[in-house]
């Protein structure tokens, strides 16, 4: 079957790839995911400065997924710019490039840089970067995040997108709709990421799993599929002239093929990523494939955002 899609207008030779944040730090790990089977790649999301993170344990694999508390660890945004630069665009796979600025004008100066070099990568900026300390983050700050967009939409120009954290109040994804429709190039949301400030603990031990922040961390994999798909699925109803681009608990093609029936038009991998390596992607290529074919669906958009209800 044909696994190929859009963002934007760009192509995408099939739906997959990377999460940002897992296998996108360095340049040999964006390389791996160039040689694999996925159908692009997205950098980890950058700072204006590097960053060592967090102290290790700052990952774990738990049961139905993971807990993650990394701390933006990231070789700052001019090292993702330069690669941006050495890219060679006639790849078949296009290149997504992460920013998370720890302020407004750090966003505000990482866009001005890669806006100037005008390259063909496409930005997707992390709404779950902290904001002011003692707020919420600005994806959960919803005035924050307008006045985030009206000062980086028209600054980017071109198409990008947001990488927002998950809602849970339908009076939430209603106010955030309401505000992305504001932007026109905002093109594209990345729903979602990791379900916020979870804890981990070790029965035997009684102790948290991950060292920083007393144990609360991100959750992901499989144990929020279904978060994932209600947000893909809310903001795909409220903004058809926008994508969505779906991540959360894709371990299989199956799950793949539920995050597109939910309506996205692209599949990021995050968690199963990290654990199974890039290898993952031939096998969800096949799997979602031969998925599509016992179904009698020949391209995604046969099936893309045709959820039924009762
Ligand atoms: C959580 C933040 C450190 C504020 C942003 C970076 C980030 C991290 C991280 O670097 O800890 N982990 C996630 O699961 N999602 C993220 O967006």
């Amino acid at each position: 079957a044909d696994l190929s899609t859009n963002i934007a207008g760009v192509p995408l030779p099939n739906v997959f790839f990377n999460a940002s944040g897992v296998w996108c730090q360095h340049e040999h790990e964006l390389q791996a995911l160039l040689e694999s089977q996925s159908g692009s790649l997205i950098t980890k999301s950058a700072t204006f400065e590097p960053r060592e993170g967090n102290p290790s344990p700052r990952y774990l694999p738990i049961p139905n997924g993971s807990i993650n508390s990394m701390g933006l660890p990231n070789e700052g945004y001019e090292y993702y710019l330069n690669y941006a630069r050495k890219f060679d665009y006639s790849h078949t796979k296009p290149l997504f490039i992460s920013l998370s600025g720890l302020s407004l004008a750090d966003n505000v100066k990482m866009v001005e840089a890669f806006v100037a070099a005008d390259l063909p990568c496409m930005l997707e900026i992390n709404f779950s970067c902290p904001n002011v300390p003692g707020k919420p983050q600005l994806g959960y700050d919803i005035e924050a995040m307008d006045n985030a967009l009206a000062t980086l939409a028209p600054l980017v120009k071109k198409p990008f997108g947001i990488k927002l954290p998950p809602y849970f109040d339908i009076a939430h994804f209603d106010q955030v709709a309401g505000v992305c429709q504001k932007y026109d190039n905002l093109a594209f949301l990345t729903c979602v990421n990791s379900v916020g400030n979870g804890l981990a603990i070790d029965f035997e031990t009684e102790t948290a799993l991950i060292k920083p922040k007393d144990g609360f961390g991100g959750l992901g994999g499989a144990m929020i599929l279904n978060t994932a798909l209600a947000n893909v699925n809310a903001f795909h109803r409220r903004l058809p002239g926008k994508q969505v681009i779906g991540v959360g608990g894709v371990t299989s093609g199956k799950e793949a093929f539920l995050h597109i029936l939910a309506g996205a038009s692209a599949v990021q991998i995050g968690t199963q990523l990290k654990e199974e390596g890039p290898a993952l992607f031939e096998r969800l290529n096949k799997e979602l494939s031969d998925i599509m074919m016992a179904k009698g669906y020949n391209s995604i958009e046969d099936f893309r955002g045709k959820v039924k209800t009762l």
